[in-house]
């Protein structure tokens, strides 16, 4: 059974779902320290939190954990790189706490409109301050959405009825789109200019923090009003601070750098705080810990899942040819041999793959080099080939040519004295699995990369397969499918054999050796 790790308060249907399906032994405590739980579990497959900080020391403290689902949006508090470095997915569940935050968004709107928590407190001491606590109205104001995503959409619908004039920014949204929910797409200075209320529904990463600076909040309108429950590092505190006591801007808040308890650096900015309530609701609780067990239960069953956030495949672009070019680049790395100082690295991407063939360049690189982290951008990549000096061709590609959606990649290693040593692989994706369908000249191999195999080129004469076959049982392993295809010129022969266990690569060049075969491979896929 796999263990799943809860250390945090969530609802327990996420329990008691995995339980139930009988595959899954559960541990929830959510009043042990996450670090005090990891030593006491180190067998956790998978581990679902909400914001409780997952740093390198928890991933490595678990060295079987597979998985670990955010139930919740944010996963700025998890590790994801080191994660991906560890082959650990992280997935979130978008959505599923979206209106929590949307209600708090205006409750706190309409809370310091008409001073509600000051009202109280006075009240209740006696006091009838009718007179100083006279309020705003919401209705007819402009109010600006930046981040047009789940909870940004929330806010707006649920705004709609206060006949507000709806401004919002999203680089992923179209103008069209911003329209069917009646909202003007704007650039963020104007959005800042115009608003009498601004909601920040972004999340934090390297794009966006401290996007809110001086310039920002410096356009703000006198007495208008920021609220952030997004995250704290989008703002730059001291930016806002200056800027707030100029304008007499209004800022309303539900996060901090961190969720714990304390004296709070915004205290003296900040005229509404919570602290961090934004999905604290029993709905949100119940949906986020529901849709975390479901999205397990589902990875477990497919082996993937469209929530992973730390594989970083463009939207549009199915999984699976992700993980095509990572599986030819990294037979074509074992191809060139592994320890060859890589020289060159081409692509071609055929068909409806070709807008994502930029991209390509992450998985290849990810199988190429240990050390690039696949949750990388593009750009990286190239910039990380640049300084190891590798060159690397995106080839222009003819679809005339009738190869579908297929990846081909070609690299050359150099071997003794300055030679290359080159190799092309073609693959695909038929009928829901990963092909290779051609490596060099040996062509329509349809050959999957699972589990266990061993290549040797070799010139073609009779007998060479059983050599093998008996080479390979000397060591007990056992084969479990065979394809010996000769090339165009009928001169050379690839035996392409699946194993019931990894052939290490001593014994592979000593095979090669008995065989005379100058290409020779063993890889796991
Ligand atoms: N206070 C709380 O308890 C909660 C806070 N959150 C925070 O809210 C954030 C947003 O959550 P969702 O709406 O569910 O996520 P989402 O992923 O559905 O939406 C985020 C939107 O932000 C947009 N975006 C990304 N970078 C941007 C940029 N530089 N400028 C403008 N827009 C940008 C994206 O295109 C996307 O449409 C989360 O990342 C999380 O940090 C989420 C849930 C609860
Ligand atoms: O989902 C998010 O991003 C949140 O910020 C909610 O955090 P929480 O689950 O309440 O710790």
């Amino acid at each position: 059974m796999k263990k799943v790790l809860i250390p945090t308060k969530l609802n327990a249907v996420a329990r008691e779902l995995l339980k139930d399906s009988g595959g899954y032994n559960v541990v929830h405590d959510d009043s042990t320290e996450l670090k005090e739980l990891a030593a006491q579990h180190p067998d956790t497959y998978a581990l679902i939190v909400r914001s409780d900080k997952v740093t390198p020391e928890i991933i490595d403290a678990l060295p079987e954990l597979k998985v670990i689902v955010r139930a919740g949006a944010g996963y700025n508090t998890i590790d994801i790189r080191y994660a991906r470095q560890r082959g650990v997915d992280v997935m979130n569940t978008p959505g599923a706490n979206a209106n929590a935050v949307a209600e708090e968004v205006v409750t706190l709107m309409l809370a310091d409109a008409r001073h509600v928590v000051q009202a109280d407190v006075s009240t209740r001491e006696g006091k009838w301050e009718k007179k100083t606590l006279m309020g705003r109205e919401l209705t007819g104001k402009t109010v600006g959405i930046v981040g047009f995503g789940a909870i940004g959409r929330l806010v707006a619908r649920r705004l709609a009825g206060f006949d507000i004039k709806l401004l919002t920014y999203d680089p992923v949204l179209s103008e069209d789109r911003a329209e069917e929910f009646g909202a003007e797409l704007v650039d963020l200075p104007t959005l800042f200019e115009r608003c009498d209320y601004i909601s920040l529904h972004i999340p934090e990463n390297d794009d966006t923090r401290g996007m809110i600076n001086k310039d920002l909040a410096g356009r703000m309108k006198e007495g208008a009003t920021l609220v952030n429950c997004a995250r704290a590092g989008i703002i730059n505190e001291d930016d806002l601070r200056a800027v707030k006591a100029e304008k007499n801007i209004r800022f309303l808040n539900d996060v901090y750098p961190k969720d714990a308890a304390g004296e709070k650096s915004v205290a003296d900015i900040a005229d509404l705080m919570m602290p961090h309530l934004g999905a604290s609701t029993v709905e949100a609780n119940y949906n986020a810990a529901k849709r975390a067990a479901d999205q397990l239960m589902e990875y477990d069953e497919k082996g993937m899942s469209t929530y992973i956030v730390n594989r970083d495949v463009p939207e549009g672009l199915d999984e699976m040819y992700a993980d095509l070019a990572y599986d030819l680049a990294h037979l074509a790395r074992q191809w060139v041999g592994a320890r060859n100082k890589l020289k060159m690295i081409e692509t071609s991407v055929y068909g409806s793959l070709k807008p994502f063939s930029d991209w390509m360049i992450v998985p290849i690189l990810a199988a190429v080099s240990e050390e690039f982290d696949r949750s990388m951008e593009a750009a990286a990549a190239r910039e990380y080939l640049k300084d190891m000096g590798i060159d690397y061709n995106d080839r222009e590609t003819d679809d005339t040519k009738n190869y579908g959606n297929t990846i081909t990649i070609d690299l050359a290693a150099n071997v003794d004295h300055g030679s290359l040593r080159r190799v092309s692989i073609r693959g695909t994706v038929a009928e829901g699995r990963l092909m290779i369908s051609r490596i060099d000249d040996f062509d329509k191999l349809y050959f999957e990369p699972e589990g266990h195999a061993v290549f040797f080129r070799y010139e073609d004469r009779p007998g060479v397969l059983g050599q093998i076959g008996v080479a390979l049982a000397d060591h007990g392993i056992n084969i479990d499918d065979v394809r010996n295809p000769h090339d165009e010129s009928g001169k050379y022969s690839l035996a392409i054999m699946k194993t019931s266990s990894p052939v290490d690569q001593e014994i592979v060049d000593r095979i090669a050796g008995e065989i005379d075969a100058p290409y020779a491979v063993g890889i796991t896929f």
